[in-house]
């Protein structure tokens, strides 16, 4: 049996994040530990390939077919470097993952050896956006990214989506780019 339920970074850094320092407001209050009736918020694991990991990647960009084994080799590669922090939302009515975003923590020289996140791959399925499950993710990730010790974050996206990022107070220095100083 390939894929199974080992988390790709230890959960209990999503259990230990400080919620109350959250910048955004949620009405209703949902949080990592109650994120909605049924819902389940934790590290990505393998055996969510067959949940349908895919098919919410989709929903972004070209996602690609891709075999257990290739995936399985990619999760491992991403768990031993310890840089990468997937989040996915897991209906558990369903039995498929409906939300998903990532984190990548980069080392650099400069700023005596700091790390900067970025945070990429940011999706809701169709169904369950406008529940504040988006919300839910970057504040997550945000959160995470100052409890590994960033200076910063970045991320890439499209003119129209700068408004949402907006929110978590980033900044923007052009059309597509966002930075949150943390
Ligand atoms: C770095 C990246 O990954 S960029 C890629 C971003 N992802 C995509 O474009 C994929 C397609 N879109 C989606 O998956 C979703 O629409 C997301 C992730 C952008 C938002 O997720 P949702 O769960 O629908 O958003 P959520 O319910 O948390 O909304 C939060 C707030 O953002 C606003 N918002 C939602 N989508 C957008 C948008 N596309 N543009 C601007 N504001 C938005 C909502 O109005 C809401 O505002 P409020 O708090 O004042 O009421």
């Amino acid at each position: 049996m390939l894929l199974d339920e080992t988390s790709l970074f230890d959960p209990s850094l999503l259990q230990e994040l400080d919620w109350s320092s959250n910048t955004v407001s949620f009405s209703p209050a949902i949080s990592p530990s109650q994120p909605g009736e049924g819902l389940v918020l934790r590290p990505l694991c393998t055996a969510d390939l067959d949940r349908g990991f895919y098919k919410v990647l989709s929903e972004l960009t070209v996602a690609g077919d891709v075999t257990e084994e290739q995936f399985k080799a990619q999760f491992e590669h991403m768990k031993k470097s310890e840089d990468y922090y997937v989040i996915v939302v897991e209906d558990t009515n369903i039995g498929q993952i409906v939300a998903t975003a990532s984190l990548i923590i980069e080392h650099k020289f400069i700023h005596a050896c700091a790390k900067r996140g970025r945070v990429e791959q940011v999706v809701v399925s169709d169904v369950y956006r406008g529940k504040q499950l988006g919300k839910l993710l970057v504040s997550t990730l945000t959160l995470l990214c100052k409890k590994l010790q960033c200076y910063k974050i970045t991320l890439e996206c499209v003119p129209n989506i700068l408004e949402f990022y907006k929110k978590f107070g980033y900044s923007t220095s052009d059309e597509k780019h966002a930075v949150l100083v943390l």
